[in-house]
């Protein structure tokens, strides 16, 4: 993602850098995983802001996994340490990991991300393939940006055991650089990916997270799966089931929608797990049933919803 989504994690919801002691500490954090966990929450996705620069990280994930009833522990990262990482988050028990790469080109890579970072991302892809995680590549579709690869990104999926997402553009946060333009629906990413192969849909992929999944096959039958996720042409708020927790301790039931619970003041005022629990519910009570992005989209582009990508994570 361009730079300015895709950062450190400390913000603040009206955008200032948090303090250190803003941030949950790794106990606080636990303590919240924990009572969820007991709620009955199976599955966790740490993402950022760039998960894997938190001091203490491997330790943290380490103790996610002694919690009883967390079966997964997942990660979206931009890569760029996961060659350093990979081992030892392997052996720690993630199997899964979601890298942001939006090129396939270095020059760009540092054109968009603005860091030199692109064969380090792909040394880490490697390693992360040869040690065995399953792995999935965000790809985020704006035209005119990286609509010339998306065949590339395809042909990728058939070359390497990668699931390839294209990801519509979202218009998050007042500070997004996106622009309507740059706008390109998954019905057009699909059409422009035909030249890589045939696209047959994979059954029930939905009911395992947002995207739909499609098995790719080219003309001399080599098979790959590629993903799409269309949260403004087809959204699937109906059958959302997540909760996003920002570094700073804000609980949130929709990325889209502003609302967040401060769990991080209930926690540093003395609140008893009990509490914690009921106002964990109360989020998901209150959790909207579905968002106006294509309203936003088809109008004058400004986004509904002021948080950034890199404060909630995607
Ligand atoms: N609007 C919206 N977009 C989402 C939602 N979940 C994921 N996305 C988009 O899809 C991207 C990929 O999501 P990830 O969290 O990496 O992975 P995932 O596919 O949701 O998770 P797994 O299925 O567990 O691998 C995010 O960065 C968002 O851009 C959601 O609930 N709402
Ligand atoms: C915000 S990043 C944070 C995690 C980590 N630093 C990384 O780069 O993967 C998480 C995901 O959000 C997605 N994302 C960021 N901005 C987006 C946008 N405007 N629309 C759709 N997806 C976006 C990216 O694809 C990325 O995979
Ligand atoms: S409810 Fe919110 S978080 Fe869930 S799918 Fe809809 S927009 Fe995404």
């Amino acid at each position: 993602m361009p730079k300015d989504e895709e950062d450190s994690a400390t913000f603040s919801k009206t955008g200032e850098i948090l303090h250190p002691s803003d941030l949950l500490s790794y106990e606080e954090l636990l303590r919240v995983v924990r009572i969820a966990v007991e709620m009955g929450m199976n599955k966790l996705r740490l993402t950022g802001g760039e998960p894997l620069v938190r001091r203490g990280i491997l330790d943290f994930i380490h103790e996610l996994f002694r919690l009883n009833g967390l079966n997964e522990v997942r990660l979206t990262t931009n890569g760029v340490l996961l060659s350093d990482y990979a081992e030892r988050l392997f052996s720690e028990g993630v199997q899964h990991i979601n890298v942001s790469l939006d090129t396939l080109h270095e020059k760009k890579f540092q054109k968009i991300t603005g860091r030199n970072y692109f064969q380090k991302v792909w040394e880490g892809l490697l390693k992360a393939r040869d040690l065995g995680f399953k792995i999935k590549i965000n790809v985020v579709a704006m035209k005119g940006i990286n609509d010339d690869e998306f065949v590339d990104f395809a042909r990728l999926a058939l070359r390497e055991p990668f699931q390839v997402r294209f990801i519509e553009f979202m218009p998050l946060g007042e500070k997004s650089s996106w622009q309507k333009e740059q706008f390109i629906k998954t019905e057009d990413i699909k059409k422009s990916i035909e030249e890589a192969g045939d696209l047959s849909p994979v059954k029930n992929s939905r009911a395992k997270g947002p995207a739909r999944v499609y098995e790719l096959t080219d003309n001399s039958g080599r098979k790959g799966t590629v993903g799409f996720i269309s949260p403004i042409s087809h959204h699937f708020c109906d059958q959302c089931n997540r909760l996003r927790l920002t570094s700073g301790g804000q609980l949130r039931s929709c990325l889209l929608n502003d609302m967040e619970t401060d769990l991080k003041g209930l926690l540093r005022n003395g609140a008893t797990d009990e509490k914690l629990r009921d106002s964990i519910r109360q989020t998901i009570l209150n959790k909207p049933k579905g968002h106006s992005l294509q309203e936003d989209c088809e109008g004058n582009g400004r986004p509904s919803c002021s948080g950034q990508m890199s404060r909630i994570g995607g």
